[in-house]
């Protein structure tokens, strides 16, 4: 069995501005109110100018355009559902199908286009085969033309592949403009960075070299300028969503949602359906009317640093959010290191917002540079990487290694237990019901570590909540049973144990049951929704 990484939880989209002296919380923004979106809306919402919509579009100084509640709302509820303006492979992608991005091979094998050649994954069942939202009829005439699909089966490398790959979603954007002006206005009308992405030559040229002389030069694009490609190029790195389920990894543009500002604590949280890849937006909090309605364009559980780091490199904009401005990350210690010196203190930044500050323990004088501290956590991090994901010894080996180096809720630490906390109960060896009493106790002790920190940094219906609240259920049950029977409880602890397994069952199942069709996620809202009707049965009778 193979797990995700953590960051699977994570798909985002993306933002920038270059500037660092606003908060997304805190910014008094002018509300420019009936704007409302696109195409998102219903008609009647159009004509009833966007009244019924959730949200307005607001304009500040320091974040351009963003979306505030035009109304309370509730965790759950759907604030935007999005059709795909546009839809392409995903940056790093390998070779995939054109039509619904599962992975492909270059054989002799491997079903091809009958009009360019391109690899497909078949050219009968797939869902955007001939499709406007996938290998549509303009995209494979110009394919054709070009003999691109020849150039494919010439790469001598990996990398010159991807790069071909990579070029795709800019080629369907730039085919708007003739065959699509109204999806190419809406395009048009998104921020490109272009003034700041200029000044950034490594970024700037590696467009030039990939991007704008390929599809001039080799895909026959002549009729587009290089500024006019440059400019695809940006609107694709600040508001691509990250889309697609099991092995389907692609990069989509959205109509509205790319109006969505970003906070590293978010208010909402986004699914993409499996097949059309529509976008919902749904609160995992309560939303006050005139809030901001915020999305993560970050891992949430990464550290400040590498979140900002991240955010200003692919995004342009140094966040300012709350949970940047607080050294402590509202209290989970995510950033924080053990101190080398005193044992006992906790080493955090001492300003947060400066990248260059010093880092200092809060018991003792102990003081480091950010860059060290930064060469440290890169060298962990590199550690981590290489480690094998399904290995519960090699994740409680690096946890062991670093207990004294890395706060307990460090990113690092949490990733590692994160990852423990599936493993234990499902993996050979450590299947559920063969669990000792320790090792239950030791799967319950890494949930809940991980739990109280999630509950912090994604609070409310997030999808991380939803997976660590399942995999809590069982350890706490299956205990509370065994010593039921064994009678080292008594009926009355039985049942308070069993009310938490049964508030846990029922918060992921809410959570979960919204995910997609055919994704893990929704198979365990499945799984939670039985052992919910088996617990209930359980509580009657112990109530009895
Ligand atoms: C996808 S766009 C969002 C819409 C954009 N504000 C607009 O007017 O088109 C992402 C950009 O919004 C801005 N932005 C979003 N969240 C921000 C934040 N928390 N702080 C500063 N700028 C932000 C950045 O300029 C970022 O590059």
């Amino acid at each position: 069995m193979l797990l995700k990484k953590l960051s699977k939880h994570h798909k985002h989209r993306n933002y920038d501005r270059n500037n660092n002296t606003a908060s997304t919380s805190g910014d008094s923004g002018t509300e420019i109110s009936s704007i409302g979106s696109w195409e998102s809306s219903s008609d009647s919402d159009k004509k009833n100018n966007n009244i019924n919509l959730p949200y307005t579009i607001a304009f500040s100084a320091t974040m351009g355009r963003y979306l505030v509640a035009s109304r309370d709302l509730k965790p759950g509820d759907v604030i935007i559902q999005d059709q795909t303006l546009t839809i392409g492979p995903a940056t790093d992608s390998g070779m995939v199908c054109l039509g619904c991005y599962t992975p492909t091979v270059q054989a002799s094998r491997t079903p091809k286009c009958l009009g360019c050649g391109w690899p497909l994954c078949s050219t009968t069942k797939c869902s955007g085969y001939r499709q406007k939202f996938g290998h549509s009829s303009a995209e494979c005439s110009l394919l054709r033309k070009n003999r691109v699909a020849d150039a494919l089966e010439r790469c001598k490398s990996q990398v010159e592949m991807k790069q071909i790959y990579e070029c795709i979603l800019p080629l369907r954007c730039l085919l708007m403009r003739d065959t699509d002006p109204k999806r190419w206005a809406i395009l048009m009308d998104m921020e490109s960075h272009n003034v700041v992405r200029k000044k950034i030559p490594v970024l700037w040229n590696r467009n030039q070299e990939v991007v704008v002389n390929r599809l001039r030069d080799d895909w026959g694009l002549k009729q587009f300028t290089e500024e006019e490609i440059h400019t695809i190029c940006g609107i694709i790195e600040v508001n691509c969503f990250e889309v697609g389920h099991n092995e389907s990894r692609a990069r989509a543009l959205y109509p509205s949602a790319f109006l969505l500002a970003h906070d590293c604590r978010p208010n909402t949280t986004h699914t993409d359906h499996p097949v059309t890849h529509e976008l919902h937006i749904r609160a995992t909090t309560p939303i006050p009317r005139g809030d901001t309605i915020t999305l993560t364009y970050a891992y949430t559980l990464q550290g400040t640093l590498k979140r900002r780091e991240h955010l200003h490199e692919g995004k342009f904009f140094w966040c300012c959010c709350e949970r940047c401005t607080d050294p402590t990350e509202f209290e989970t210690y995510s950033s924080a290191l053990a101190c080398p010196k005193c044992t006992k203190g906790i080493v955090l930044a001492t300003q947060p917002l400066d990248q260059t500050a010093p880092w200092k323990c809060r018991g003792c004088s102990y003081t480091v540079t950010a860059k060290s501290m930064n060469v440290l956590v890169d060298r962990i991090f590199e550690e981590q990487e290489s480690l094998d994901v399904n290995s519960v010894e090699e994740l409680e080996g690096f946890l062991d290694k670093y207990r004294n180096v890395l706060h307990p809720n460090h990113y690092l630490s949490i990733s590692a237990k994160y990852s423990l906390c599936q493993l234990y109960g499902k993996f050979e060896g450590y299947l559920i019901g063969d669990l000792s009493p320790k090792d239950l106790q030791v799967k319950e002790s890494y949930c809940r570590d991980v739990l109280s920190v999630v509950d912090h940094l994604e609070p409310g219906m997030s999808r991380l909540r939803g997976v660590i609240m399942y995999e809590l259920h069982a350890p706490i049950m299956i205990q509370a049973t065994r010593q039921y029977e064994n009678k080292e409880i008594n009926a009355e602890e039985l049942r308070k144990r069993l009310m938490e397994v049964y508030h846990l069952l029922k918060d992921s199942e809410a959570i979960l049951a919204i995910e997609p069709e055919g994704s893990q996620e929704q198979t365990m809202a499945w799984a939670a929704k039985f052992a919910l009707q088996r617990l209930k049965k359980s509580l009657m009778k112990i109530n009895k």
